[in-house]
């Protein structure tokens, strides 16, 4: 579901770790509501990117803005509170919190303190977690680790989710479950920037697929298209 107007712009985005240049000369227009794909071989900067996008890491070069409004200097918490919402490759609740207060936590820090056990309530009900609420995250399996921080990522209503590898180690019905709630979340407005090394995943969600290699932004486009390229190819066989 992707409406017209731009959601996120980021321009020249760039980040170096010591002398080596994770990644280099970024940009992307994403519009509200659309489902983007990043893909690239592992290393090549996807994670880099959306840390600089979500504040965690601080680029050293570019532009990041959300609806309009420069991101520069925010920390993750506001740039969550100004829509822009994110997952890890490894979950990472509060191990001693239960499930229903590790979603009142982004919450709480938000500014939605008031009703913040209904809306995580809500949130719990929306991943199909509202049955665990009172359990530890170490009682729930792989998947259900999955949906709670996906769960917490929701909370505040983002405009934008950068759903990163939330896929991973899970079995091909785990994997369907994921690719339904995110759709399901797309479809009510949210757009998606999903990281994903599960190429049927990635493909069947995305209307749009980046591609990096070595931190470079190497092809974009409609999904089959850019799977195509003999670049795209070349660079997952190793052969760039
Ligand atoms: N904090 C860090 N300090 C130093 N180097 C880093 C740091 N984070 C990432 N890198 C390096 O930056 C490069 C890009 O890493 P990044 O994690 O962004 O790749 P990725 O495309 O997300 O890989 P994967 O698919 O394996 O998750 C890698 O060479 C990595 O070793």
């Amino acid at each position: 579901m992707s409406g017209g107007e731009v959601l996120l712009r980021a321009e020249g985005v760039g980040k170096r770790f010591g002398g080596f240049v994770a990644l280099q000369g970024i940009d992307l227009e994403l519009r509200a509501g659309e489902r983007l794909g990043l893909i690239g071989p592992n290393g090549s900067g996807k994670s880099t990117f959306v840390n600089c996008l979500s504040g965690d890491f601080a680029a050293h070069d570019g532009r990041v803005t959300l609806a309009g409004q420069p991101l520069a200097g925010l920390k993750p918490h506001r740039r969550a509170r100004l829509g822009l919402a994110r997952t890890f490759q490894l979950p990472q609740p509060f191990a001693s919190l239960s499930v229903l207060e590790n979603v009142r936590v982004p919450l709480l820090f938000g500014g939605e303190a008031a009703a913040a056990t209904p809306r995580a309530l809500e949130c719990l009900e929306e991943v199909e977690l509202a049955g665990k609420a009172a359990r530890l995250p170490r009682e729930l399996t792989q998947v259900e680790q999955r949906r709670l921080e996906l769960a917490r990522a929701i909370a505040l209503r983002p405009r934008l989710l950068i759903a990163d590898e939330a896929m991973a180690g899970l079995s091909h019905a785990e994997v369907d479950q994921i690719l339904a709630l995110l759709l399901r979340l797309n479809a009510a407005g949210t757009a998606v920037i999903m990281i994903e090394h599960i190429m049927r995943a990635v493909t069947e969600f995305s209307e749009r697929l980046l591609v990096f290699v070595a931190g470079r932004k190497i092809a974009e486009g409609a999904p089959r298209a850019v799977l195509a390229l003999p670049e795209v190819e070349d660079a997952y066989l190793g052969r760039q």
